[in-house]
């Protein structure tokens, strides 16, 4: 404690560790809705101010971004780090997915917290939470799987949201007997998250039809990688995600698709979006795509071997259609699709070997990670289909909108995390499995050229890309709430409901002023 002898020994400012205190300048700030010529500080990993000619202290660590974008970092909204799934542990964990997130531009992940059909959601929380603390570079936050219905589940989804920070819940229409519900729970569990306030979220694909369909084709003999997408082709994507949003509708709850992965899936998503609009003036869907959904497809001719071809195994499948990444940039670019996570569930040759001759057990998931921000400005802005605005608005901002943590996430302005990306779009780099920061043996964009890299990224205000070198710190991220009644997804119908109310209130105050109680009738 300090006293008269000895009294608190301040750091002079202009000594403190310049590290917390940073001027990034001449760079061009890209936000979600504009771009402008400014200067960032930041200070204890804040943004404190924005503008030009700032007067900022002594020892302030200056950065040039001279002919580089300064944009929000990065969210990414679905990765699976150190997943138990068919039989096998996802091998990017916490430390090393978030280390490569960072590589890559991205500096928060919202992360999957699974219970095993029967197990407690808050066992699966706390499981995750002990997992990531202290091993993650970046904060995160978790969405929680709901793999069964009872008032249970019910109850615990409340004290989630109550007491531990999340809003949002995904429901499987497919993985049969593993995380599969039915429409009945579905529909149970979308009217929990609307009763709460929190973001029903559903993996859209017919699970019943995908059991039979891969009976049938093993029994034929076809048990090669090639029978994935066989057993789930894109109706049976496109035909979930017509099912969630009616039973959206009909509950009156907002609905996330995750990976929407074909045309007829985000079709079918982009009518209830304008049939919803056409009757409300809004619409509460949201669809999201994956960096491998625009970044790839499954091309027979390159997937010569049964590794390379297990390596792309996710689910739903990447298409055989090669128009599938063009159409659905355009259906980003349109907000017929609203964000782009990397579903990061990755598996080495080994462990993808466990469905060798029974494509069924080969262990769903890809890589993304790290690739994800530069996958989608190599297809999205450098070949010109939506702008740098649109590209912070699909790989950060509306995450943060939807799930509730914008501005403080997805936002370069005063009071924001100084979560930031220097982007320099005269960098080039080729994309390998080689040279990538993740722990997985195979990349899915391997030998892809990309314009457009980091050159800086900033942490929670700490530099952790330096001039394209990567300096991470274990444990530096820290857990993100993500409070529930997001306004962004629920305002409207806040709104309306207050006018409903006020104008009640409002038209009684009115009569009560006009005819004295006595004659109100
Ligand atoms: C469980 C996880 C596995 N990844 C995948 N999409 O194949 C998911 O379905 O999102
Ligand atoms: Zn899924
Ligand atoms: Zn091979
Ligand atoms: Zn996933």
């Amino acid at each position: 404690m300090a006293n008269q002898s000895n009294p608190v020994k301040k750091v002079p400012i202009h000594l403190q560790s310049s590290q917390n205190r940073i001027l990034i300048k001449n760079g061009k700030i890209v936000n979600a809705d504009k771009m402008v010529d400014s200067d960032v500080y930041i200070e204890d990993g804040i943004i404190k101010m924005v503008g030009c000619n700032l007067i900022i202290p002594g020892g302030t660590r200056v950065i040039d971004a001279t002919s580089m974008l300064v944009m929000p970092g990065g969210i990414d909204p679905h990765t699976h780090l150190e997943l138990e799934f068919m039989g096998a542990v996802s091998v990017d964990d916490f430390y090393q997915g978030t280390k490569a997130a960072i590589a890559g531009g991205t500096t928060m992940i919202i992360d999957f917290a699974l219970p095993s059909k029967g197990e407690s959601l808050l066992d699966a929380y706390h499981k995750w939470r002990t997992r990531a603390t202290n091993k993650v570079c970046c904060d995160y936050a978790l969405h929680i799987g709901v793999t069964s219905w009872s008032d249970e589940v019910k109850r615990e989804m409340e004290e989630l949201c109550k007491l531990h920070g999340v809003n949002s819940f995904k429901m499987f229409m497919a993985y049969k007997g593993v995380f599969m519900v039915t429409d009945s729970e579905l529909y149970n569990s979308f009217e929990a998250c609307k009763e709460l306030g929190a973001i029903p979220m559903v993996h859209a694909e017919n699970g019943d039809i995908v059991f039979e369909n891969s009976k049938r084709l093993l029994k034929s003999g076809i048990n090669g990688p090639d029978g994935h997408a066989l057993s789930r082709p894109e109706e049976v994507e496109a035909e979930a995600v017509n099912r969630a949003c009616t039973l959206s509708n009909q509950v009156g709850s907002p609905l996330y698709v995750v990976h929407v992965m074909s045309k007829a899936a985000a079709e079918v998503l982009a009518k209830h979006r304008a049939k919803q609009i056409k009757q409300n003036g809004n619409t509460k869907i949201y669809g999201e795509t994956l960096a491998a959904a625009v970044g790839t497809h499954w091309d027979e001719n390159k997937l010569t071997c049964w590794h390379d071809a297990a390596a792309h195994v996710l689910s739903p499948p990447l298409r055989a259609d090669p128009d599938t990444p063009n159409f659905l940039l355009n259906m980003l670019a349109s907000d017929k699709l609203q964000t782009t996570g990397s579903d990061n569930a990755t598996f080495n040759k080994d462990q993808k070997s466990l469905g060798k001759g029974d494509f069924t057990k080969i262990p769903n998931g890809v890589n993304g990670v790290e690739d994800r921000m530069s996958v989608i400005w190599e297809k999205g802005v450098v070949s010109e289909l939506f702008d740098p605005c649109r590209f912070v608005a699909i790989t950060s901002a509306n995450a943060a909108k939807i799930f509730n943590i914008f501005p403080r996430k997805g936002c370069i302005d005063v009071g924001s995390d100084a979560d930031i990306v220097v982007w320099n779009p005269k960098g080039k780099r080729i994309i390998s499995a080689k040279t990538h920061h993740q722990a997985v043996d195979y990349n899915i964009f391997e030998g892809m050229e990309c314009h457009g890299i980091p050159e800086y990224v900033l942490v929670g205000g700490r530099v952790c890309v330096d001039e394209g070198q990567l300096k991470v710190v274990q444990g530096h991220g820290k857990y993100v709430p993500t409070p529930t009644h997001s306004e962004f997804v629920y305002n409207n119908e806040k709104v309306s409901e207050i006018e409903v109310i006020d104008e009640s209130k409002e038209i009684k105050a009115l009569k009560l002023q006009i005819s004295p109680p006595s004659s109100v009738t």
